[in-house]
């Protein structure tokens, strides 16, 4: 908290003076918080036009400058019909410097904006341009070292064109300095952050890809912090230790839900300028174990069922990129499988919101702020027997048979679901939404998934249930496969899915489902669940409520 003290000293403007900014005079001040300029209107002018206009003035926040340089003759950083642009510019205007700033666009996207001032000397230039690195100094949240890992074959195989392109040129007009390293295998970078990189010399990871690079850097950070800490992973009620380095996701994936969840676009200046100014998002991680052994972390979705299906046959089509999952998912859609189950929850404190209040996460958001009171902690440390006698909201169990059993850890927003799979959860608030979906009819959860694209409440019917839970555990039920509608159709190949026919039915390849933990598949359909709040800490803010123009 400032006091007023030190709330008078940070208005005071270190740097003022009359410039030059596109052939137009402007007054320009620099306070600890603010880079202001105004349009000097000539009395002349106002004279003889008779009308006193408004002078515009722009505001830009300290905090969002990315650089500041002075204009020289030559930045290998520009194209070449730049350079020789600016090699005409610096020859009229031999003392100026160029402001780098974040500038807001449609839909949460950021771009790196520049404005150039002119001086009247080469001193008052310097003076500008050392003041302003002064105060960008001060911003000890920015990263200024990064270790990049990029997966040259994920998304559309545009990865390493995209740090190259748009990325770099960026961080270098930052200062920050990046080792990158080009993946050669699956797990590459997880095996070399748990057990090899030197992560005291860095100030952050960034992972240029989809959501399952996201998950090996993951894994890496956890396994390492956890390792160092000498924290079993195997224990299923194990305190982790949070991570210290913040990750930072350039996305190039299928679906990069996670970026577009925690930024609100799947853009990767957008994302870059995020990392430059040093943003800060704390946000869940879910373990998940089977029977005491540690099987794997997940931060957006652990889907049973009809996104396991997806998945498992969308890997037999990477080669498809990003399409594979509409094909799967139009495949498993027809399939129409089921599967029987347990699943038991702790449900999340009353406090916390509920998956249907349409109080949706966004930057600042009061509910991930929210912190865990001792009597919620002793509720959740409590197993399934003693937790009855702490709270009479306790372990709640379901038997069924389901189409889907998802927990989105995250609303799951993707460009495929701008709102989501659950629009209301919550990115750091330590629960995860807990989504079953019981059989019912083709058309029905025809109709269910279609809600997933518009306004309307997917949650809205007799067959879906949700639950804000801060864990749970599924255990298979039947273990023999279920088969669906006329038997007698069956065809001869199992999981050969006839397209076309609403009638048709499908062997599913095994009596149970497997999961899909953000992207990877689990073998195991038996798990115990767990949400770890605020594990990590990505380069982001959450989505913002207003789009604020500079
Ligand atoms: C009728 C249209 C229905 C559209 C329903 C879209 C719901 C999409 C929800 C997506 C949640 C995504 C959660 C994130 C998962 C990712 O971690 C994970 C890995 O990502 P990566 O490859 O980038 O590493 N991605 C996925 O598992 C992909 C899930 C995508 C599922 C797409 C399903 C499409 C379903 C189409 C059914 C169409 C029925 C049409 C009948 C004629
Ligand atoms: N060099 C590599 N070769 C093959 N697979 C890789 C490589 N680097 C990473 N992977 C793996 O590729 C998978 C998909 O990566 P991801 O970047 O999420 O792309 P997509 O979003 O298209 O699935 C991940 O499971 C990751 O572990
Ligand atoms: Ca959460």
């Amino acid at each position: 908290m400032t006091g007023p003290a030190e709330d008078t000293k940070s208005q005071l403007t270190l740097l003022s003076s009359k410039l030059l900014h596109q052939h137009q005079a402007v007054e320009a001040a620099l306070n600890r918080h603010v880079f202001v300029w105004k349009e000097i209107e000539e009395k002349s002018q106002k004279r003889s036009s008779g009308i006193s206009k408004t002078s515009r003035s722009h505001i830009v926040q300290v905090s969002e400058i990315v650089g500041i340089h002075k204009v020289e003759d030559e930045d290998h950083t520009k194209s070449k019909w730049d350079q020789k642009k600016t090699l005409q510019f610096s020859q009229l205007f031999p003392n100026a410097f160029t402001v780098f700033y974040v500038k807001r666009t449609k839909n949460h996207r950021w771009r790196c904006n520049e404005a150039t001032f002119s001086c009247s000397s080469a001193e008052l230039c310097e003076q500008w341009i050392q003041v302003t690195r002064e105060q960008l100094s001060l911003l000890t949240n920015r990263p200024k070292r990064l270790l990049v890992y990029i997966n040259p074959f994920g998304g559309k195989r545009r990865g390493k064109r995209i740090y190259e392109e748009k990325v770099a040129p960026v961080f270098q007009q930052a200062g920050i300095s990046a080792d990158v390293i080009v993946t050669e295998r699956a797990n590459h970078a997880r095996d070399h952050l748990t057990t090899e990189a030197n992560l005291q010399q860095y100030d952050g990871v960034v992972c240029v890809g989809g959501d399952g690079m996201f998950s090996e850097i993951l894994h890496g950070l956890v396994a390492r912090t956890q390792n160092d800490n000498k924290v079993d992973q195997n224990r299923p009620d194990a305190e982790l230790k949070p991570c210290m380095l913040r990750i930072g996701i350039i996305p190039a994936g299928s679906t990069d839900c996670i970026c577009f969840a925690t930024v609100g676009t799947n853009d990767p200046v957008t994302s870059a300028l995020h990392i430059i100014i040093g943003d800060s998002q704390p946000m869940d991680v879910c373990s998940v174990h089977h029977n005491d052994v540690f099987l794997r972390y997940s931060v957006s979705l652990l889907g049973y069922g009809f996104y396991g299906d997806v998945l498992a046959d969308s890997e037999k089509k990477r080669w498809l990129g990003p399409a594979r999952y509409d094909l799967s998912g139009v495949k498993a859609f027809l399939c129409h499988n089921y599967y029987k189950g347990t699943v038991s929850f702790l449900p999340a404190e009353d406090n916390l919101g509920h998956p249907r209040d349409k109080l949706q996460c966004r930057f600042g958001c009061s509910i991930c702020q929210h912190k865990q009171s001792s009597k919620d902690k002793l509720r959740e440390t409590a197993d399934e027997e003693t937790a009855a006698e702490v709270s009479s909201s306790s372990w709640k169990v379901i038997c069924g048979k389901f189409i889907a059993i998802n927990a989105a850890n995250m609303s799951c927003a993707c460009p495929r679901s701008p709102k989501g799979l659950s629009p209301s959860a919550h990115l750091a608030d330590g629960t995860a939404d807990l989504i079953l979906v019981r059989k019912c009819s083709r058309l029905d959860f025809f109709r269910h998934l279609l809600r997933h694209t518009n306004t309307d409440d997917q949650f809205d019917h007799s067959f879906v249930e949700v639950h804000r839970v801060r864990k749970f555990h599924f255990e298979p039920l039947d273990p023999q496969p279920l088969l669906l509608e006329n038997q007698s159709e069956l065809p001869k190949k199992p999981g050969f899915c006839p397209l076309g026919s609403a009638q048709t039915t499908c062997i599913p390849s095994a009596a149970h489902s497997s999961w899909n933990c953000d992207g990877e598949i689990l073998h195991h359909a038996a798990i115990q669940v767990s949400v770890h709040r605020q594990l990590i800490r990505l380069f982001a803010r959450g989505i913002e409520e207003q789009q604020q123009r500079v």
